[in-house]
C-alpha cells in the first residue's frame, strides 16, 4: 500500500550494542545525543572528531569513549566496525562515509539525511526493566521527545515492580511446566494497571486467586 509516510518499511528492533564496535564522526550536539545513548546501553564509542562539545569531552576523560582528536580518513573505517554514527557537519564527507560503510557492509546512523542511512535514533526513556523508544516517523523529534516526557510522566509508580515481579513469576511458572501467557495476561491489561496503580490489595487478592486455581505458590511484588 502507497503512504506518504517514509517510514512504512522501517521495522523497530532493540540492538545489542554493548558487544558492538560502533565508530561516531563527528563531536557536535547530535554526536553527543547519539553517544550518551550508547554509553548508557553500556557501548564504548570510537569518536574521530577535532574537537568535542564539553559533555563529549568530559566522557572521554573518564573513559566511557576512545577519541581520535582529528578529521575523519579514509582508513578510519573497516569491516571490524559494526555501526558508524555519521554525525559531522560537512554534507561531503558525511556522503563519502556513508557511500564507504556501504560498499563495506557497515551499519549507518545518518545525522544529515537520516532516511538514507540504516538506523535512525528514537526518543527514549527506561524504566527499571521496561524500556519505551518513540517515533513519529522522522515528522518531529520534538513531539517524539514530548510524548516521550508524557509516558514517563503518565506510567504509574508500580510499573518498574510489576515488571520485574512479573519476570520471577515467569520464571517459576516456566520451572514448573506451565504456560506463562495466560496467567501474566491477567496482570498486565490497561485495566489491572490502572486497579493495582491505586489499590495495591487488589494486586494480593488476585495473586491470591491464580494461587489457588493453578495450586500455585507465586513469589510477591517487591513493597
Ligand atoms: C528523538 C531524538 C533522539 C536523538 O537524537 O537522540 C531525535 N532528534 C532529537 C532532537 C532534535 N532533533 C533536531 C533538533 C534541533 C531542533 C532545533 O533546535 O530546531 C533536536 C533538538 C536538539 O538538538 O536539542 C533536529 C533534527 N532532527 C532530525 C533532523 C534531520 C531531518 O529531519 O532530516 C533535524 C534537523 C532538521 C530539523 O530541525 O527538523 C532527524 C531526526 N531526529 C531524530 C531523533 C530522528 C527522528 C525521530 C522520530 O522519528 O521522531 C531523526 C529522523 C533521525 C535521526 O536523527 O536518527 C532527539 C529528541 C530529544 C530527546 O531525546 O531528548
Ligand atoms: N538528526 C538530528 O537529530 C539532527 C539535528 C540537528 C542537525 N542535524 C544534522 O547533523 C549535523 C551535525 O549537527 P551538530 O549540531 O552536531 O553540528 P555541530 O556543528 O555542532 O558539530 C559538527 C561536528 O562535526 C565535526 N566535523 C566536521 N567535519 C569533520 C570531519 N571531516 N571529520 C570529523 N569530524 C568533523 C566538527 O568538528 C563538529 O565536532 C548537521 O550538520 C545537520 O546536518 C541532525
Amino acid at each position: 500500500m502507497e503512504t506518504d509516510n517514509p517510514m512504512d518499511s522501517w521495522l523497530g528492533f532493540f540492538y545489542h550494542v554493548a558487544k558492538k564496535r560502533v565508530l561516531v564522526i563527528g563531536g557536535g550536539r547530535v554526536a553527543e545525543r547519539r553517544v550518551k545513548k550508547l554509553v548508557d546501553s553500556g557501548a564504548v564509542p570510537e569518536l574521530v572528531s577535532p574537537n568535542l562539545t564539553s559533555d563529549l569531552y568530559r566522557l572521554w576523560q573518564t573513559g566511557h569513549i576512545v577519541w581520535k582528536m582529528r578529521r575523519f580518513v579514509k582508513g578510519d573505517l573497516f569491516s571490524e566496525i559494526d555501526l558508524v554514527v555519521i554525525a559531522t557537519s560537512d554534507h561531503t564527507v558525511n556522503e563519502q562515509i556513508a557511500t564507504q560503510a556501504k560498499a563495506l557492509g557497515i551499519l549507518c546512523a545518518r545525522a544529515d539525511d537520516p532516511l538514507r542511512g540504516d538506523i535512525v535514533f528514537p526518543a527514549s526513556m527506561r524504566a527499571g526493566m521496561i524500556r519505551i523508544e518513540v517515533s513519529t516517523s522522522g515528522a518531529s523529534p520534538a513531539l517524539s521527545a514530548g510524548i516521550r516526557d508524557w509516558l514517563k510522566q503518565e506510567l504509574p509508580e508500580i510499573i518498574e515492580a510489576l515488571a520485574e515481579w512479573q519476570r520471577d513469576v515467569r520464571a517459576v511458572l516456566l520451572r514448573q511446566g506451565i504456560a506463562p501467557g495466560p496467567i501474566l495476561k491477567r496482570f498486565s491489561s490497561p485495566e489491572w494497571i490502572r486497579t493495582v496503580a491505586t489499590d495495591r490489595s487488589a494486586f494480593e487478592r488476585e495473586i491470591c486467586a491464580v494461587e489457588e486455581t493453578y495450586s500455585l505458590v507465586l513469589p510477591r511484588p517487591r513493597p
